[in-house]
């Protein structure tokens, strides 16, 4: 198996049953932070319609002049002998020249060889063995729309080039097998960071895949730069307890979560915040029902019957296909108003007389309205006035209300979240102090406001690997936070810290 610690055999139990297939308790009491699982990839993938080097894993369209069957970036010399060496041999056996160039036609024949690549290595063959155990949903597959592109763009041209019989045992590499080696990616695998910035790639970690979901997790997973995974408790977990980590994005609202739990992993959702149509009282989706003027009037999908109905007023409901339009154009004036701030607060403007101000695309907008603040922030020659920093305090104290009922436990986002707002405070408070608008006390009471904040959120930050951007976060506010005790001291010595 690809490297996995002990905690996993003496902090987990695999289970059974109808409804999760196999899933993980816990075998004893787990401490909030507390590690539970560190695994390093059994294989790492593009996403699907990407071709990554198979050694750097940067995008790329040239291949291995060697094996000529997986991809191989320009900078790169070679890719893991094995697999190289495996290919080119079975390259050899081509009837045709122009048979490699129609291997090399579709991204996801590569994916399929790295998977067939496992089971012809010796070494890896018990990795290959556990991750032909995994779910593959072959079934709810068949015949589907990515079945058949499965079929046409890696099945069929890998049987006319007659390479699977060249395989180990190759009267068992048909058709079935593909299918439920592409399956069991899809429905497993992984997102991780790939090598550009802001872009992603997939890794299988065949433990790691065994955990259910729940959009209300007791467990987080963090993938550092080595893409070893770490999973550990976001709070703490009773013996018994079934361990569950998040599949999405949680700040999608319900819709959207199940949308995706269905279509790409072949289940529906039935967490508590699933079931309940306000989202645990965020309302992340809920409509503001112009039908009735009152406060609290707002339409919310009902879990059982889909039917969006404000909940002042059953009588007053909205269509699922306005709901469905208002907010694909809301996504495209956000898409379009890419980095303006002046449209960003506009549409923001617009939006709240239609949806309640902690619906996630309101939420969406708040984030993208606070990056632009932060950067204003970070560049003293704009000379950012007291209203930019008490915006920029209001989007951060509106996104954490929401993340501290969402994710109530140790959680990444209201880490970087509580981080943002301390430091705007810190911040608004140091230049109305230069401006002589504070005096030394309110300053100093501020800082030790900040001071909570940072050391709250460094707590959930320490968790993280450190060559994660998120570890990488908390080694720098370990430092900003001396510097704020430093700022402190001088402060509490009345001479030095009074404004001249
Ligand atoms: C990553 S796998 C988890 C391990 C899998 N149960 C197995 O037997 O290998 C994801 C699959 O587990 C099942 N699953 C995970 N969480 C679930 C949940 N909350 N409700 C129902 N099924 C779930 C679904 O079949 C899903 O496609």
């Amino acid at each position: 198996m690809a490297c996995v610690t002990e905690d996993f055999a003496k902090k987990c139990e695999i289970k059974q049953n109808e409804m999760l297939g196999r899933f993980v308790v816990a075998a004893t009491n787990i401490k909030a932070g507390e590690t539970l699982l560190l695994e390093e990839p059994t294989l790492v993938l593009p996403n699907v319609g990407d071709r990554r080097c198979s050694n750097c894993h940067k995008l790329t369209n040239t291949f291995c002049s060697k094996c000529q069957l997986l991809s191989l970036c320009d900078e790169c010399a070679q890719h893991e002998t094995f697999d190289c060496t495996r290919l080119a041999e079975l390259k050899a056996q081509l009837q045709q020249e122009e048979d490699v160039q129609k291997l090399q036609t579709h991204a996801e024949i590569g994916l399929a060889l790295k998977c067939l690549l496992l089971r012809e290595s010796q070494e890896k063959q018990r990795q290959f063995e556990q991750m032909l155990q995994m779910e593959a949903h072959l079934e709810l597959r068949r015949g589907s729309e990515i079945w058949c592109n499965y079929e046409e763009q890696v099945v069929a041209p890998l049987q006319a080039a007659g390479l699977l019989a060249h395989f180990r045992n190759g009267d068992q590499v048909n058709a079935d097998l593909l299918q439920r080696l592409l399956g069991i990616l899809d429905v497993n695998a992984f997102e991780i960071r790939a090598p550009e910035r802001e872009s992603a790639m997939r890794a299988l970690y065949v433990r790691a895949g065994l955990f259910s979901h729940s959009c209300m997790p007791n467990l987080m997973a963090a993938i550092d730069d080595e893409r070893r995974l770490k999973i550990y408790a976001n709070r703490f977990i009773a013996a018994g307890e079934i361990l569950y980590y998040c599949y999405t994005n949680v700040l999608l609202g319900t819709e959207e979560r199940r949308h995706i739990l269905k279509t790409g992993k072949y289940f529906d959702c039935n967490c508590a915040r699933c079931l309940d149509p306000t989202e645990l009282g965020t309302h992340l989706s809920s409509f503001v029902c112009a039908t009735c003027a009152c406060p609290g009037g707002y339409v919310v999908r009902q879990p059982g019957s889909g039917v969006w109905q404000c909940l002042l007023n059953a009588e007053h409901t909205l269509k699922p296909e306005f709901v469905a339009n208002l907010l694909e154009r809301a996504k495209e004036e956000i898409f379009h108003a890419k980095d303006d701030i002046y449209r960003y607060e506009l549409l923001l403007a617009k939006l709240s007389r239609l949806l309640h101000g902690n619906h996630y695309v309101m939420l969406d907008l708040k984030q993208n309205i606070a990056a632009i603040l932060r950067q204003i922030l970070q560049n003293m020659a704009h000379r950012p006035s007291r209203k930019v920093y008490e915006r920029k305090i209001r989007l951060c104290q509106e996104i954490l209300l929401v993340l501290k009922v969402i994710q109530p436990g140790i959680s990444r986002l209201k880490a970087i979240a509580l981080y943002e707002l301390a430091n705007t405070q810190a911040e608004l408070a140091r230049k109305l102090y230069s401006e002589q608008e504070y005096g030394a006390d309110e300053l100093l009471a501020e800082l030790q406001r900040t001071e909570i904040m940072l050391r709250e959120s460094l707590r959930m930050l320490l968790y993280e690997p450190i060559a994660t951007p998120e570890g990488n976060l908390a080694r720098c506010m370990l430092r900003e936070l001396k510097e704020l005790q430093e700022d402190m001291k001088l402060l509490l010595v009345p001479s030095v810290g009074k404004a001249n």
